[in-house]
């Protein structure tokens, strides 16, 4: 079943004009001009209950924008978006109970208070049953190791611990979809890990659908089997790592540890990925050659020690794919 369905979604942000000084306050009154800017453009598609969704795309691509839209929060300009049957916007009441929102950049907790009296206030606010409320509380705290800090007040917490308690709170009433906008911003390798776990096991074992943006790829590998893909509002993928991982022409990562440091290889089709003194590591696009046959004209050239092929990872997927929308953006800069 359905639970989320966007249709033809279409999001414009009308900028009014400002004219600097007194008199030009007084005119920008009376004149109006505006600017408008579609954040999310002519956007469809359906997420089933139950599905974990990663929602990528490079800075300003329209993410919150629409995760603000699935919430409730802003309206769309055109198109359709329904929520578990309900327009998001007129129904912000129902369906508050049946989702839960954790924002990473903005807070639901109560600053000034002790974790435990969020946890309380959520509950009355929530109307969450005693024995259903201990139920969840229990298994969050254990699970996101909430115990050792639960009495202090939220202004005191680290940013990782603010997560998970924000996280926790998310989850409480039990909702059926958890929307999250980048979950593991600024966190620590620990803190990340936990959080995915905890995520993975809440949309594995307990069904609760999970759409969530980030930049951070192993969020996506870990949570999510599919992703979409956003680029300055428009769809341009949605499907499994794998599948586009096909589509890409299934690019190759080859670690190459030299004897002395070669400088630039003269070769086509290979990229540098990344340097660690005299272990090398190259993106090879298998349409220039096979790879092997690439790495054995390497080793005739240059002094290499030892050499490995791994398939291309999921951040060399995307990157590859945000490149080729560079490329024909200024491609079509130049036609047009
Ligand atoms: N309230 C607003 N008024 C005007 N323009 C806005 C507003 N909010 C967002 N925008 C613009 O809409 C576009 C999409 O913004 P949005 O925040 O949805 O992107 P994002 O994909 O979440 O970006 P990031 O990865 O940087 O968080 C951007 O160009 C942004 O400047």
């Amino acid at each position: 079943m359905d639970i989320i369905a966007a249709n033809h979604l279409t999001k414009s942000y009308r900028q009014y004009r400002r004219f600097p000084g007194l008199i030009g306050s007084v005119r920008s009154l009376f004149t109006r001009q505006f600017t408008e800017e579609t954040a999310v453009n002519d956007i469809s598609f359906t997420i089933g209950e139950g599905e974990a969704v990663g929602y990528l795309g490079p800075n300003g691509a329209g993410k919150s924008t629409m995760i603000k839209m699935m919430t409730g929060i802003l309206v769309p300009t055109a198109g359709d978006i329904r929520v578990l049957g309900a327009v998001p916007h007129e129904a912000r009441k129902t369906n508050a109970r049946q989702i839960g929102v954790v924002f990473g950049q903005r807070s639901q907790l109560w600053w000034d208070l002790p974790v435990t009296d969020s946890f309380d206030l959520h509950k009355t606010i929530y109307q969450i049953p005693e024995t259903k409320f201990k139920q969840n509380l229990q298994m969050c705290m254990e699970l996101l190791s909430i115990h050792e800090f639960v009495e202090k007040p939220v202004r005191q917490l680290s940013l990782g611990q603010r997560m998970r308690v924000e996280i926790a709170m998310a989850l409480l009433h039990e909702p059926r979809i958890l929307f999250l906008d980048e979950p593991t911003i600024g966190l620590d390798v620990m803190a990340k890990d936990q959080i995915r776990h905890f995520l993975r096991m809440v949309n594995r074992e307990r069904k609760v659908t999970i759409l969530l943006t980030t930049h951070d790829m192993k969020d996506i590998e870990e949570i999510c089997p599919r992703m979409i893909v956003v680029n300055k509002g428009t769809l341009v993928y949605d499907g499994s790592v794998e599948e586009l991982r096909a589509r890409l022409g299934n690019e190759r990562r080859v670690v190459i540890d030299f004897r002395e440091d070669p400088g630039p290889l003269d070769m086509p089709g290979i990229t540098l990925l990344q340097e660690e003194g005299l272990r090398k590591t190259y993106l090879v696009s298998r349409s220039e050659s096979t790879v092997f046959e690439l790495v054995s004209r390497i080793a005739a050239r240059y002094p290499v020690e030892d050499a490995s092929i791994e398939s291309a990872d999921i951040e060399s997927v995307i990157r590859r794919l945000y490149r080729q929308l560079a490329d024909e953006e200024s491609i079509g800069r130049q036609i047009g």
